[in-house]
C-alpha cells in the first residue's frame, strides 16, 4: 500500500507514476520544514530555483501542503521543488503593520474554531473566524471548551446566542478535564481528512490535541499562573496522525484574526443579513434612507440585531480597506520592478563602455 494514504493522500490530487516524489509538510520551522512520506520523516529545504521564483508568503510551503521532493533517505533530508495546488488554505493578514498575507495551514477539510466558555467567548470575534474559515474552503465546526468551568444552567442561552451568528454550523461543547463532548467531536475527525484547530491563546487547543491523540504531544501551560509574556505555548504548527487515520493540525494562539480576503465569505457567514438585503426594493440598496429597505425594517422590528448588522458592515469595510492596501502594494512592487530593470539595463550599457 502507498504509505502516503496514511497522511490523507488521494490519487486525484496529482497523477504520478512515482509516488516517492510526494510528501506532506508536517511542521514549519523558520526556513526549514519537516516532511513525511507516511513512512519516514525528513528535514527539508526548498530548492534554489524554488526560492528564486517565490515572491510572497503564499508561495512558500505551509503545514498541510503536499510537495514534490527529492529525498536523501540515508541522511533523512530532502529538497522541496514544488507545492501541489492547494485544495483549501487558511490565510490571515500577518500581525504587525506590514501588508502581508500569512498562510496558517493548507489542505484542510475541517477547521475547529476553538473558544473557551469562560472569558474568551466573544460573538463578534466568532463571526470573524467564521468568515476566515469560509474563505479558506474548509468547513467550520465551533468547539466551546472548558465546559467543566461553566455554569450548566447558563449553557442553553449561550448556545442559542452562538447559533444565531453561526448559522448552520455545528457547535460542540467539550471539557478536556471530564471528557464530556470529546466523543461528539470525534465525529468530525474522519480517516484521511485533515482538521486544524484555531483560536486565541489559552483556550485549550493543545490540551484538546492531547486528549484526542490519547497521549501528551503538545505542551500546555496554565495561563492563570503565568505572567503576560510567556503566554503562548504552541510555538509552531504541527500535524498529528490520530489512531483512526485522521490528521490534526494545532496552530499557535492568535491574538486577533485580521482578515486578508473574503467579501463572498462575509455573504456566506451573514446569510441572514444577505436574505434581508436581497428583499430590499433597490438592488444596490445601501440600507440607509432608501424606501423599501428590508434591512432597515428588520432592524426596526428586531428581526435583525443592530450589533450583528454593524459587525457585517464593519467586516466588509475592513476587507475593502485591506484590498486597497494590497492593490497599492502590488502597484508599488510593479513600479520598483521596472525601476530595477532600467537600472540594470543602464549598468549593462555602461559596462560595455558606452558611457
Ligand atoms: N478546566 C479546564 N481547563 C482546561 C481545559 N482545557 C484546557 N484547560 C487549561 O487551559 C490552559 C490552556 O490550555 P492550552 O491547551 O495550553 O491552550 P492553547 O489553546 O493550546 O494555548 P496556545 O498554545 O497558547 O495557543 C491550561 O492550563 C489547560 O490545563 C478544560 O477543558 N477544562
Ligand atoms: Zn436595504
Amino acid at each position: 500500500m502507498n504509505k502516503l494514504v496514511t497522511l490523507g493522500w488521494n490519487e486525484n490530487f496529482f497523477k504520478t507514476d512515482d509516488p516517492a516524489i510526494i510528501a506532506r509538510v508536517i511542521t514549519v520551522q523558520r526556513s526549514s520544514y519537516r516532511i513525511s512520506d507516511g513512512e519516514m520523516e525528513y528535514l527539508a529545504h526548498i530548492s534554489g530555483k524554488f526560492l528564486n521564483k517565490a515572491n510572497n508568503p503564499m508561495d512558500f510551503p505551509t503545514v498541510g501542503d503536499w510537495v514534490i521532493v527529492d529525498k536523501l533517505k540515508l541522511e533523512q533530508k530532502a529538497v522541496i521543488h514544488q507545492i501541489l495546488p492547494r485544495k483549501s488554505q487558511l490565510v490571515r493578514q500577518a500581525a504587525g503593520s506590514k501588508t502581508e498575507a500569512q498562510l496558517v495551514a493548507a489542505n484542510l477539510d475541517t477547521i475547529f474554531i476553538v473558544s473557551s466558555l469562560n472569558d474568551d467567548l466573544n460573538i463578534r470575534r466568532m463571526e470573524r473566524y467564521i468568515v476566515a474559515v469560509y474563505e479558506s474552503g474548509a468547513s467550520p465546526v465551533i468547539v466551546l471548551t472548558k465546559k467543566d468551568e461553566y455554569p450548566e444552567e447558563q449553557l442553553p442561552e449561550l448556545i442559542s446566542q452562538m447559533e444565531s451568528v453561526a448559522i448552520g454550523i455545528p457547535i460542540i461543547v467539550v471539557s478536556s478535564v471530564t471528557g464530556e463532548g470529546i466523543q461528539d467531536l470525534r465525529a468530525y475527525l474522519n480517516p484521511a481528512e485533515t482538521v486544524a484547530l484555531i483560536g486565541s491563546s489559552g483556550v485549550g487547543k493543545s490540551t484538546l490535541v492531547n486528549v484526542l491523540l490519547e497521549q501528551n504531544v503538545q505542551k500546555t501551560k496554565d495561563i492563570r499562573s503565568d505572567d503576560s509574556r510567556g503566554r503562548h505555548t504552541t510555538t509552531h504548527r504541527e500535524m498529528f496522525v490520530l489512531t483512526n487515520g485522521s490528521l490534526l493540525i494545532d496552530t499557535p494562539g492568535m491574538r486577533e484574526l485580521q482578515l486578508w480576503d473574503g467579501e463572498e465569505a462575509v455573504d456566506a457567514a451573514f446569510e441572514d443579513v444577505e436574505d434581508f438585503a436581497s428583499a430590499c426594493f433597490f438592488k444596490d440598496c445601501q440600507h440607509d434612507t432608501e424606501p423599501g429597505c428590508r434591512v432597515r425594517e428588520a432592524l426596526d422590528s428586531g428581526e435583525l440585531s443592530q450589533e450583528r448588522f454593524d459587525s457585517y458592515q464593519k467586516l466588509l469595510r475592513e476587507l475593502a480597506f485591506e484590498k486597497r492596501k494590497q492593490d497599492q502594494k502590488a502597484q508599488l512592487e510593479e513600479k520598483n520592478k521596472w525601476k530595477q530593470r532600467s537600472k540594470n539595463a543602464k549598468a549593462a550599457y555602461q559596462q560595455r563602455g558606452f558611457k
